[in-house]
């Protein structure tokens, strides 16, 4: 479904809106519950990608496709081939079959896991025989995917003797790791993450525990974007919280800079656009968002200011090759951008192109980057229904908040 979008006689009014819990939060609790029956789970998201998990999770299927979830297609290779009884192909949509996988499937290997490949080496569908992993020490690269990492420290607990990971190279998308840990230890599971290593003891059952997902500071991005767009917008979000696990908090501090200002409120955040705003060009590192690098390329545009975004390395290997969508999309509109295969550079741009068909590349965050703009030109958004992967009811709740 083509979606034509239109808000330029539009304003926003004050309103709230009400964002579905964190997917990454979600997608590691559920694995984490399977582990320790006794968790209880509270506003989880409700995305495709959580659907995806939690289905599989309970399947009795001996073939689970979890579509374009990627974090879910990792989790679940290290659950499991960890897992004695199972004996499972884990498959995924046709890009899925092209996101690589051979990092973790090694790590596991490493640890005595059996995963053979069902086509492609290093890719999925994969075949996997559940077993006891009886090693507990291994070494894998940290510098392609945090999600390979997540997967082990995750399924790290059950196993015997716990695990002690050595990661090679920079370490990517780290607060992703930290959330990993930092919810490990939330159940009481005892790590210790100096450096390049990360050790995990073993634990067979914790406490009753309740655990609240906060909302998810990614979708949040696109009423960043979209506030920092109007001339005066206000827009309140829920549940948000000031001591966040997500790295994507980061928006706080990175939309002042377009300015937006955040303030917190008891249970969420009010986004409010600072009048007459002094607007510079910005160089942003965002090795540790990569999620939200999109939204800020499009805002930029929208702004017309010039960006130089940097530590973009995995963008190529997710849902699509994000680097070269932006290129393609942001330059039909009438930038000027420059892209390798860890940055982008985008000119100030005085003016862009209307009505324009947006390709979204099965990619949800190429639709919701791109939809802010609607407030500035009438854009078509092609597959709109993409958006679901992360966020169900995006159209409606941006349809919602405009007079
Ligand atoms: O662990 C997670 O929940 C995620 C880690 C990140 O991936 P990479 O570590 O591959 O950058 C991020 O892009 C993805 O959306 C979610
Ligand atoms: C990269 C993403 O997800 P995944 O890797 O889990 O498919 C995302 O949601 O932007």
């Amino acid at each position: 479904m083509d979606l034509s979008l239109d808000y330029t006689n539009k304003s926003l009014k004050k309103t709230g809106i009400i964002i579905s819990g964190s997917k990454s939060e979600s997608n590691r609790l559920l694995i984490l519950q399977k582990l320790f029956p006794n968790l209880v789970l509270e506003n989880l998201s409700d995305s495709d990608d959580t659907i995806h998990l939690k289905d599989a999770l309970t399947s009795e299927s001996d073939t689970v496709n979890i579509g374009h979830a990627g974090t879910a297609m990792r989790f679940l290779t290290a659950y499991f081939a960890s897992k004695p009884d199972s004996h499972i192909v884990l498959t995924g949509s046709s890009r899925m079959q092209e996101r690589p996988i051979q990092i973790l499937v090694n790590a596991l290997r490493d640890l005595g896991a059996s995963i053979n490949y069902a086509n492609n080496d290093g890719f999925p569908p994969l075949k996997i025989t559940g077993k006891t992993l009886e090693k507990q020490k291994v070494k894998m690269k940290g510098n392609v995917s945090s999600q390979y990492i997540s997967a082990l420290l995750l399924i790290a607990p059950s196993l015997e003797n716990g695990l002690e990971i050595e990661l090679e190279g920079e370490i990517t998308s780290a607060p992703y790791l930290q959330m990993t840990v930092t919810l490990l230890e939330k159940l009481g599971v005892k790590v210790d993450w100096k450096g390049q290593s990360i050790k995990v003891y073993p634990k067979n059952n914790i406490d009753n525990c309740t655990i609240t997902v906060e909302s998810d500071w990614s979708s949040a991005s696109y009423f960043y974007s979209l506030v920092a767009l109007s001339q005066n917008g206000e827009l309140n979000l829920s549940a948000y919280f000031k001591e966040s696990l997500q790295g994507d908090s980061r928006l706080v501090e990175i939309y002042r800079a377009f300015g937006v200002e955040t303030t917190y409120q008891e249970n969420g955040i009010t986004l409010k656009k600072i009048k007459d705003f002094d607007l510079q060009p910005i160089s942003l590192n965002l090795i540790e968002q990569p999620d939200i690098a999109q939204t800020i390329a499009v805002t930029c545009f929208g702004l017309g200011i010039a960006c130089d975004l940097t530590g973009l390395h995995t963008l190529k290997i997710k849902e699509t090759d994000r680097l070269e969508a932006l290129k393609n999309e942001l330059s039909k509109l009438g930038a000027e951008i420059f892209v390798t295969d860890k940055s982008l550079h985008l000119k100030a741009s005085p003016q862009m192109n209307a009505d324009v068909l947006i390709k979204t590349y099965n990619d949800h965050r190429m639709a919701m980057a791109f939809a802010p703009l609607a407030i500035k030109i009438p854009i078509q958004i092609q597959d709109a229904e993409v958006v679901s992967k992360s966020y169900k009811h995006f159209w409606r709740d941006l349809d919602s908040v405009f007079t």
